[in-house]
C-alpha cells in the first residue's frame, strides 16, 4: 500500500483492534479491576465514522459514552513484533473515540457475552484526519481532551497508559497478523460519559488536532 493509501486508512478497510482498561482511573470509574494483561476488543471498517457525518445511537440503546483514545496507524505489516522495533511498524497516529453502549456493554458483561453490540455498530468509532508520526514524536506524552456542547468531559495524558504502544504492538502482533492501514486504539483516559440526539462532540490531541461531530439517533426499521 502506498503512503497515501495509509494516510487515507478508514476507507482501506482493515482492522481496528481496541485496548479497554488502559488507564487506571478509567478502569477504577467503571469498577473494573486493574487488568494484568490488555483487554482487546475488535471493530469492523463499517464501525468508520468522520467529520461531516453524525455519530448515530444504537436503536436498542439509551446511554451512549464517549471515550476519546489516541489512535495508532500500522505502517508495516509483522507478526511476532520484538517491542524494540515495534514503533518501526507505525506509521502515524489518529484521534479516534470509541463510542460504547454502556448499558449493552453492562448487560454483557453480566450474561458473561462479548461485547460486539456495544462496542461494534455503525459509527461507533470517529476518526479525525491522519496524523504523520513526525508530528507526533512522543506518543507518550500526548495529552487527550473531550468536550461535550463546550463542557470538559475528559482530559488524559497517554503518559497514563498501563500499557505503552510498544508493548501493545508486540503483544497484539502475537495473538494477529498487524497490517498497514490497521488502527490499534490505545484506551481511554477517565471521564467517559453519556452523549444524546443533538449533542455536539468535539475532541483533540492537544497542539496537534481537534474534531467536531453531532450526535444523532438511528431509528429501528425492524
Ligand atoms: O471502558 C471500556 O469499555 C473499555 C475500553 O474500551 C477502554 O477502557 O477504553
Ligand atoms: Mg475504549
Amino acid at each position: 500500500m502506498s503512503k497515501s493509501n495509509v494516510a487515507r486508512f478508514w476507507e482501506w478497510g482493515r482492522k481496528i483492534i481496541c485496548v479497554g482498561r488502559n488507564y487506571a482511573e478509567h478502569a477504577k470509574e467503571l469498577k473494573n479491576e486493574l487488568p494484568t494483561e490488555p483487554v482487546l476488543f475488535l471493530k469492523p471498517p463499517t464501525a468508520y465514522v468522520k467529520e461531516g457525518s453524525p455519530i448515530l445511537v444504537p436503536h436498542y440503546s439509551t446511554n451512549l459514552h464517549h471515550e476519546v483514545e489516541l489512535g495508532v496507524v500500522v505502517g508495516k505489516e509483522g507478526r511476532d513484533i520484538p517491542q524494540t522495533s515495534a514503533m518501526d511498524h507505525v506509521a502515524g497516529y489518529a484521534l479516534c473515540l470509541d463510542m460504547t453502549a454502556r448499558d449493552v456493554q453492562d448487560q454483557c458483561k453480566a450474561k458473561g457475552l462479548p461485547w460486539t453490540l456495544a462496542k461494534a455498530f455503525d459509527t461507533s468509532c470517529p476518526v479525525s484526519d491522519f496524523i504523520p508520526k513526525e508530528r507526533i514524536p512522543d506518543p507518550a506524552g500526548v495529552e487527550l481532551w473531550l468536550r461535550v456542547n463546550s463542557a470538559t468531559r475528559q482530559r488524559g495524558s497517554t503518559a497514563q497508559m498501563i500499557f505503552s504502544i510498544p508493548f501493545l504492538i508486540s503483544y497484539i502482533s502475537r495473538v494477529m497478523a498487524l497490517e498497514e492501514g490497521d488502527l490499534i486504539l490505545t484506551g481511554t483516559p477517565k471521564g467517559v460519559g453519556a452523549v444524546y440526539e443533538h449533542d455536539e462532540l468535539q475532541a483533540g490531541i492537544e497542539g496537534v488536532i481537534n474534531m467536531t461531530f453531532k450526535v444523532g439517533r438511528r431509528a429501528d426499521k425492524s
